[in-house]
């Protein structure tokens, strides 16, 4: 069968979360800095490191038959490609700042003015949208100085904690989109065995995380309360303790409500809990 190629950030907010995803996937390769690709040698699989700009044209080419980017970089790069999985990180939103001194009061106030953006054709259909004309200088990075330099009124870039804005004496103004890494494919390659059986590892791999393994005891009286507690889970394990009346169950529980169930389960009576990572869970 022939080999599959994934293209990944080389380096930069992606690289490192993309290449865990793919050893959580079982898959054994070398990350070389140095080298541009890396073939994986239990699965038929060749990874490219490359420029986040270059991966969506490279997946509509077939250059690459899949590829891990940011959306917002798919917006940008205006791609014909499938969306196959949202991946859960690299979560930002992409935003229009102003200087925190200023008195912008509604986004007709762009009018006029002078945006640095490393993102100008998603700025650009936002303005266009809003009616806005504004004059869009595209700069390659380091967008957030531009205001202080006076090269701009006001920058249109990533924001995820803020920090950036705030250090360079900017403010939110306007969200514009959501973004989060995406694995894309090409358009009717969606079939392809190997792309539907490492989408299957990496969909494994996500739930797993989402997840905790829960083992309690409790005392056969109380196992009623316990189970009803335990919404969701299709039948948790029941097994006997070598002191009589009292039993263990076995679980998977959501993270995002572990701590309001492990309360609760408490409370019903559960004694010595014990919270273990899930690697993956095939359903
Ligand atoms: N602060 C952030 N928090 C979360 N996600 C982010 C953040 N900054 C960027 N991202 C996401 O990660 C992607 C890659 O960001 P990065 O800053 O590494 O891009 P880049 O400098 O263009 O990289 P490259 O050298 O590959 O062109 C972005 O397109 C975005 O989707
Ligand atoms: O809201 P924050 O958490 O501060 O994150 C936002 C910053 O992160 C990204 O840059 P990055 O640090 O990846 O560097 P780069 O500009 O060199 O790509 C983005 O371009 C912003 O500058
Ligand atoms: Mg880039």
């Amino acid at each position: 069968m022939k080999t599959l190629k994934i293209a990944i950030q080389k380096s930069g907010r992606l690289n490192e979360k993309s290449v865990e995803l793919l050893k959580n996937c079982g898959l054994s390769f070398e990350n070389y800095k140095s080298s541009l690709i890396s073939t994986v040698s239990n699965f038929p699989l060749e990874i490219l490191f490359l420029r986040d700009d270059d991966i969506p044209e490279y997946v509509q080419d077939g250059i690459a038959d899949i590829g891990l980017v940011g959306e917002n970089v798919i917006a940008e790069t205006n791609v014909e490609v499938t969306y196959l999985q949202r991946l859960g990180f690299g979560k930002c939103t992409l935003k229009i700042a102003v200087p925190k001194d200023s008195n912008y009061k509604n986004i007709a106030d762009l009018d006029g003015k002078a945006i640095a953006t490393s993102y100008p054709v998603i700025l650009q259909n936002f303005l266009d949208k809003e009616n806005i004309k504004a004059d869009v200088k595209t700069i390659s990075g380091s967008v957030e100085i531009a205001p202080g330099l006076g090269l701009a009124d006001a920058i249109f870039d990533i924001v995820s904690t803020g920090g950036t804005l705030r250090s360079n004496g900017l403010m939110p103004f306007a969200d514009v989109m959501k973004s989060e890494a995406i694995l894309i494919g090409r358009k009717g390659e969606e079939n392809n065995p190997l792309i539907l059986e490492l989408l299957q590892r990496i969909q494994s791999v996500m739930r797993a995380k989402e997840t905790k393994y829960v083992v309690l005891n409790v005392a056969k009286v109380n196992l009623d309360k316990i189970l009803a507690l335990l919404p969701g889970v299709k039948s948790p394990s029941v097994l006997p303790l070598a002191e009589d009346g009292w039993v263990a169950v076995h679980t998977v529980i959501p993270e995002r409500d572990f701590w309001s169930h492990i309360n609760e389960l408490k409370a019903a009576g559960a004694q010595g809990i014990v919270v273990m990572p899930i690697e993956k869970i095939i359903l």
